[in-house]
């Protein structure tokens, strides 16, 4: 059977994971087109500030995410450590209200003096009740399992996870006997950290932000995130149109299914619009007003951008040194590395000291001050910023539209637009994370090959009970 002509919208983690799982399935005859605006990397995106790249947001990679994981080792990329890591403070906007220490007995008398035994629970909760569940994914897709909406996916996964949608992170600890300051501090911390949203998110995507609170392996790639969708696009050989996608039209189900149309970012040449036809069309961008807008034509039923706000992150990198008495401390060496918030009002989300994607510099010296990355939901006034730091040599503010703005009761979007029309980013309204996009993108390969090859059995078809079945006829 000839393989299809696919178009990829879009050139993040997710449309570079699916151009290259498509490639591995179908082999080199596949013809795979990548549209892209701006650049290669999506949410991994860096950016240059003081002469050196720096990760742009709180992109970070588990050491469970085995998607990320595998890419990296595949690509011979090295993990540089230390992500999120170092000295913890939690401030209330007045007091730095917990902190840990250099030293690990102290912070574990801290910690049990003010969360109880709370902080080591939640480690243990997310890890036990939560991620491995999770884990049953990678064996579920390895097995060519597909699922036509997001719902699904999670339900295969556990039947509890869609139900952890529909509740908040707040009332899910608190149920499970979490106490009321762990949350409104640490948990509260960590929200605002990774998606700068606060208490009353949904459990899900809470739980998410909680795994990597709470783990000490988190990385970054050395060199930069990014080098994993790009490695992923020039392993797939898929070519990559520098062009934003202004329209896609059902044709009809005879020849090529659709027509893509784009305009190429050059100023004034190739104006366009340019046309190409292909069986197959994968969007991999969130269909979110502000963020894209792609008109869809001729389709039997119409089709929209999702009604969910996306949230706007501000990332202000400054070159300084903190304003220590602003957080209650005489000495810049007792100044945490990671500042978490839990105060929902405040006008920053967190504070994290950061070293250049190459890894720390040789000549960073003593007298040198570091660099900081202020996350915040709107950009910061000269008067925030310097309440918080002294003696600035460098800034550099980047603001974008990060991830959607979580509401309990958010409808989960389907996998599935219409024939042969996938969407990736859907999955992002359960959680948005890199490893949650390579995961989108193995569901939207299998779903093609699934479709493609007429294989209607792997298509929304996963039980454990089936499955185990069929191991045990195997293993006799
Ligand atoms: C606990 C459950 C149900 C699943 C965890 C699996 C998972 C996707 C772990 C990733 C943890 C992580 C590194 C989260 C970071 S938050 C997203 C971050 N802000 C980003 O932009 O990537």
């Amino acid at each position: 059977e000839n393989p299809p002509r696919i178009a990829i919208i879009g050139a993040g983690i997710g449309g570079t994971s699916a151009a290259y799982f498509l490639r591995e399935h179908f082999g080199p005859d596949v013809k795979i087109d990548v549209f892209e605006k701006r650049s290669v990397g999506g949410r991994a995106a860096t950016i240059l500030f003081n002469d050196e790249q720096y990760e742009a947001g709180a992109s970070i990679i588990h050491p469970r995410n085995m998607y990320m994981v595998n890419f990296t080792k595949l690509f011979g990329l090295e993990p540089l450590g230390g992500a999120e890591s170092g000295k913890l403070g939690i401030f209330d906007g007045k007091d730095m209200v917990f902190s840990t220490s250099d030293w690990g007995v102290v912070t574990m008398a801290k910690m049990v003096w003010r969360y109880g035994w709370d902080v080591f629970s939640i480690r243990s909760y997310i890890n036990d009740h939560l991620f491995t569940e999770f884990l049953k994914i990678y064996d579920i897709q390895s097995l060519g399992y597909s699922f036509t909406t997001v719902a699904d996916l999670l339900l295969a996964m556990n039947e509890t996870f869609v139900e952890l949608t529909k509740k908040s992170i707040d009332d899910v600890l608190k149920d499970a006997g979490f106490s009321e300051r762990f949350i409104n501090e640490f948990v509260m911390g960590a929200l605002r950290m990774n998606y700068g949203q606060k208490l009353g998110l949904p459990a899900f995507v809470g739980s998410v932000s909680l795994a990597a609170a709470g783990e000490s392996g988190l990385w970054s790639v050395k060199g930069g995130n990014k080098l994993v969708p790009q490695k992923l696009l020039e392993s797939s050989k898929a070519t990559l149109i520098e062009a934003t996608v202004t329209k896609v039209t059902f044709q009809d189900d005879v020849g090529p299914m659709y027509e893509v149309e784009y305009a190429k970012n050059s100023d004034g040449k190739d104006a366009g619009p340019n046309r190409r036809e292909y069986d197959v069309v994968i969007i991999a961008t969130p269909l979110h007003d502000k963020v894209t807008d792609i008109k869809f034509e001729e389709f039997p039923k119409p089709i929209h951008n999702f009604p969910q706000p996306f949230h706007t992150t501000v990332a202000t990198f400054v070159e300084a040194k903190p304003n220590i008495s602003y957080f209650g401390y005489s000495e810049v060496c007792h100044f945490p590395d990671v500042v978490f918030t839990c105060d929902k009002d405040l006008y920053f989300n967190s504070i994290g000291k950061h070293h250049p994607v190459e890894g720390t510099s040789e000549t960073e010296s003593e007298n040198k001050n570091s660099i900081y990355k202020i996350f915040s939901n709107a950009v910061p006034t000269v008067q925030q910023i310097d309440n918080l730091f002294a003696d600035k040599n460098d800034l550099r503010i980047v603001e974008w539209l990060a991830y959607p703005q979580y509401n309990i009761g958010d409808e989960l979007p389907p996998f599935v637009l219409h024939d042969q029309l996938y969407y990736i980013n859907g999955i992002e309204l359960a959680a948005s994370a890199l490893e949650m996009s390579a995961i989108g993108a193995k569901n939207i390969a299998n779903l093609i090959v699934n479709h493609w090859t007429g294989n209607m059995d792997k298509i929304d078809e996963f039980s454990w009970r089936d499955e185990s079945l069929k191991t045990d006829k195997t293993e006799l």
